[in-house]
């Protein structure tokens, strides 16, 4: 027969750690309350008959809460053989009042006085025997995060199980309240067990409804132990239940004084600290320094050299370990020979103005100038299309010859003075003679995956639609992803910092007191905290918003936090704003972030103001943990656990995302009816299925700026996963082809846009703020438990990101010239007074409020 044993114990004292160091599982830890809202079952690594139960955090056994319900249950009904009691050994006043109601459950229990670290460090003395008599069970003293005592604690709740050994407390209540209990305890008689009775009681001494109702009392029972009841709250002049919690803390004060010997005097390093992070004034900008540093590094660090590996050394075409230099400085030889043939073909056959690229015309010359000499054994098509090249270049020259003509370009010497520069003739013939610099003769280059696939396909003369599957599809768009993976680390890594160290708790009090300005609870701060790594579990923890309409408000606009998937897009729109230039941009990574806490600030303060979520916020207490060094097996277990999920992503999801994809971009109509398009055919994706689905709904986003197919497509795919965004782009770009060293990705999806900065950005705004991915509509279906609800949900995301997209559009275009002023613009106008109004309008009265 196994053993079962439940870890039970008061929010954030540590019992995910302890159960993940016992079973070996992975499950979710953050230093702040309320983790953990499911019970969670694995086995005793060393035993696997030994089964233990990770259960929510309480801070007692009254059904009040849900967790507090599922702890409860359990531990009455599901009949563990014994219960690890956690306490926060930091803070034993607090945690023995559930202990205190543990005991009295008449199962076999064990405490755990976990933290004995910081015990320790504090300096303080526990007496760990005398504890143990004045609670009546086994304690031991215990470091979940170091590990320490884990063995010695199971070992003792393995004993007490087969011992069945309950607690025989010494914790007693004043000798009046004793008398009643023993009262209700004869009323009882032989309807519960003798180690339950003090339990029910006790609670039918406060009046309990769940225990009346669980007892199925007969009126006469029911009526002498109300008369006993009536006589103490008399006696007294208390309520039952406020009598018992105040015994149940004389008794815990009493065992504290013979057992703790305190060292303190003045304050600890954590409420020092707290003193400056959580002050009024300090707070807020302390908070946004740091989430404007952390955004900031994973996106400008992240995109640096590690960035450029991913791309190029996995995806792309290779990557040059050695001979950077010189390779770089060849290579701006080759452009600026480049720039030189483009401004002198540019000067006879002008430039397509209204674009600023060359003109028709030239683009021919500069197209011909690119076809390389034939190998020997090509095929007829290819010394053809050689031939041809030839005489177009060959026209051309004679034509300069004859015109002497000279174009004039700009140059920048080293300190960035530029100058104009004459080309005439010569001076092109020998830039045309500069060769693009091969990498692999500059040092060690190793050809990337991407590359090597390719390669490998083009000599088993694989179909030429297969390895267009493969290069296009599959490369370039599960390649985009991974290309990301660094930034997601970086992120990962600082964010499971802040949160394991304590700070994010913070977090939460601090935004506590701005959301209490505007009628919110700071109870719907944790999802959001949790959304910064994926919606599927923020949304989930919503479940212990005991306020419904709080609750379902939280899960409306939770995932409007970008979330980790969502930040290559971001990383995609800072490069395309950055163009390569980085320095000027950095603000705008992490002010993307914010614009998630605004949103929900705004969205919050305007849904509060209608019928359906007036109200009052509920309180929300929470008490700041310790702060401590987290440890480095702890950062990396967390970083690991998001970033695992974004890589298996990348495989599944997103890699059958990309199949379906280029299904849709490589089919069409292919002039002879539907099938397989030509892809040497100019713009053959206008023909495709994605661009018959993107075009049905490009009007949608025309006031955004973006009104071409591609950029309406990409959208549509990032509703099935938000990775899909970069991936499209890749594959839409055609950007496996490329695979130069600059973000060759970030300028296509620039001109894929179409648009300037404020196109962009909208774009990137409505992405964002738009209803997420499938997984996390569909825990968002599940949370709300409503279709309705569900609905108005995805609509109020979909609405209001279109809505500040508009806007953003609209306002930053016209401030730039991007866009003029048109019928939008009007429209635009209306929202923002529209939701000016909403927010600034004082709170309504509704009449179902006044009824009440
Ligand atoms: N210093 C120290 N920190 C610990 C110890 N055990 C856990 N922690 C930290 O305490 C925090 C909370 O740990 P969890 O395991 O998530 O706590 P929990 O009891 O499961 O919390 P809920 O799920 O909210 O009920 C984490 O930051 C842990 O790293 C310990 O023995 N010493
Ligand atoms: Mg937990």
């Amino acid at each position: 027969m196994g053993i079962r044993i439940a870890l039970a114990g008061n929010p954030n004292c540590g019992k995910t750690t302890m159960f993940n160091d016992l079973t070996g599982a992975n499950q979710y830890v953050g230093n702040w309350p309320g983790v953990t809202v499911e019970k969670k079952e694995g086995k005793y690594t060393k035993d696997k008959e030994v089964v233990i139960t990770d259960l929510p955090g309480i801070y007692s056994l009254s059904p009040y809460s849900p967790e507090e319900i599922v702890a409860r249950d359990y531990l009455l009904d599901g009949g563990p053989d014994a219960v690890i009691n956690l306490v926060d050994a930091t803070n034993l006043e607090r945690n023995l009042y559930l202990t205190s109601q543990i005991l009295n459950l008449g199962v076999p229990v064990v405490l755990a006085l976990n933290m004995m670290d910081l015990v320790e460090k504090n300096g303080d003395k526990i007496d760990v025997d005398g504890l143990s008599k004045q609670l009546g069970c086994p304690v031991v003293p215990t470091s979940a995060l170091r590990g320490r005592g884990m063995e010695d604690v199971v070992n003792a709740a393995i004993e007490a199980a087969k011992a069945k050994k309950v607690p025989e407390s010494q914790m007693k209540f004043d000798a009046v309240v004793e008398e009643a209990i023993a009262k209700i305890e004869g009323i009882l008689g032989s309807k519960v067990s003798s180690s339950t009775s003090r339990w029910y009681a006790i609670k039918l001494f406060e009046g309990e409804q769940k225990t009346i109702d669980d007892l199925k009392l007969s009126a006469s029972e029911l009526k002498a132990i109300d008369e006993v009841r009536d006589a103490i709250e008399n006696k007294l002049d208390d309520d039952a239940e406020s009598i018992v919690t105040s015994e149940r803390y004389n008794a815990i004060s009493h065992v504290i004084d013979k057992t703790v010997k305190r060292s303190r005097t003045g304050l600890t390093t954590s409420q020092k600290i707290d003193r400056v992070v959580t002050n009024r004034w300090l707070g807020l900008p302390i908070f946004i320094a740091i989430m404007f540093f952390v955004y900031w590094l994973a996106v400008t660090v992240g995109t640096g050299p590690v960035t450029d590996w991913a791309n190029d050394g996995i995806s792309g075409d290779g990557y040059l370990y050695t001979g950077q230099a010189a390779y770089e400085e060849a290579e701006g030889e080759y452009e600026d020979a480049q720039g030189v043939v483009e401004a002198y073909v540019t000067s006879i056959y002008g430039m397509d103005e209204a674009r600023d690229v060359p003109s028709d015309e030239s683009q021919e010359v500069l197209d011909a100038l690119a076809v390389a000499e034939p190998e020997d054994d090509a095929d007829e098509d290819a010394v053809a299309e050689y031939e041809d090249a030839q005489a177009t270049v060959k026209d051309f020259e004679e034509k300069a010859e004859a015109e002497k003509a000279v174009a004039a370009i700009e140059v920048e010497d080293e300190d960035g003075v530029t100058a104009e520069e004459e080309v005439d003739f010569d001076a092109y013939k020998e830039a045309v003679e500069v060769a693009e610099p091969d990498p692999a003769d500059y040092g060690l280059w190793i050809p990337g995956l991407g590359a090597i696939i390719a390669d490998a396909m083009e000599s088993a003369d694989v179909a030429p639609w297969l390895q267009s599957l493969v290069n296009d599809g599959i490369v370039a768009g599960v390649g985009a992803v991974i290309g990301f993976i660094p930034q997601m680390i970086i992120l990962f890594l600082l964010l499971g910092i802040l949160e394991l160290c304590g700070y994010m708790s913070r977090v939460a009090f601090i935004m506590d007191r701005v959301f209490r300005k505007f009628g919110l609870s700071g109870k719907s701060f944790i999802p959001m905290l949790i959304a910064s790594g994926c919606g599927v579990p923020a949304v989930m923890a919503t479940k212990t918003i005991e306020n419904e309409m709080d609750r379902r408000m939280t899960i409306m606009t939770t995932t409007m936090i970008p979330c980790g998937a969502k930040m290559p897009i971001i990383a995609l729109v800072f490069g395309a704003l950055a163009t390569g230039n980085s320095d000027d941009t950095w603000w705008v990574a992490p002010l993307f972030y914010f614009m998630g806490v605004v949103a929900i600030i705004i969205s919050g303060i305007m849904l509060k103001k209608t019928k359906l979520f007036a109200g009052e916020a509920t309180p929300f207490v929470m008490e700041l943990p310790e702060y401590h060094m987290p440890t480095v097996k702890s950062v990396l277990l967390s970083m690991w656990e998001r970033v695992k999920g974004y890589i298996i992503k990348a495989g599944t999801i997103i890699f059958l995302s990309t199949i379906v994809i280029w299904f849709l971009m490589n089919f069409g109509d292919a002039g002879d009816g539907f099938g397989l398009l030509d892809a040497d055919a100019p713009d053959y994706m206008d023909y495709s299925l994605m661009a018959g689905l993107g075009n049905l709904l490009a009007w949608i986003f025309a006031p955004l700026g973006f009104d071409n197919w591609q950029a309406a497509a990409t959208t549509i795919t990032g509703l099935v996963a938000k990775e899909n965004v970069v991936a499209t782009v890749g594959i839409i770009t055609q950007l496996s082809s490329y695979g130069e060293s600059d973000p060759a990705l970030w300028l296509g999806f620039g001109q894929m846009i179409g648009g300037g900065a404020a196109a962009i950005s909208a774009f990137c705004a409505f992405n964002l703020l738009c209803a997420p991915c499938f997984a996390a509509m569909g825990t968002i279906r599940q949370q709300q438990a409503s279709a309705k609800w569900f609905w108005i949900t995805i609509g109020y995301l979909c609405g209001f990101a279109w809505c500040v997209g508009l806007m953003i559009y609209q306002f930053v275009g016209l401030a730039t010239g991007e866009v003029g002023f048109s019928f939008w613009t009007i429209i635009a106008i209306a929202v923002a007074a529209a939701m000016l109004f909403q927010i600034f309008r004082p709170m309504p009265k509704h009449k179902d409020e006044q009824t009440k």
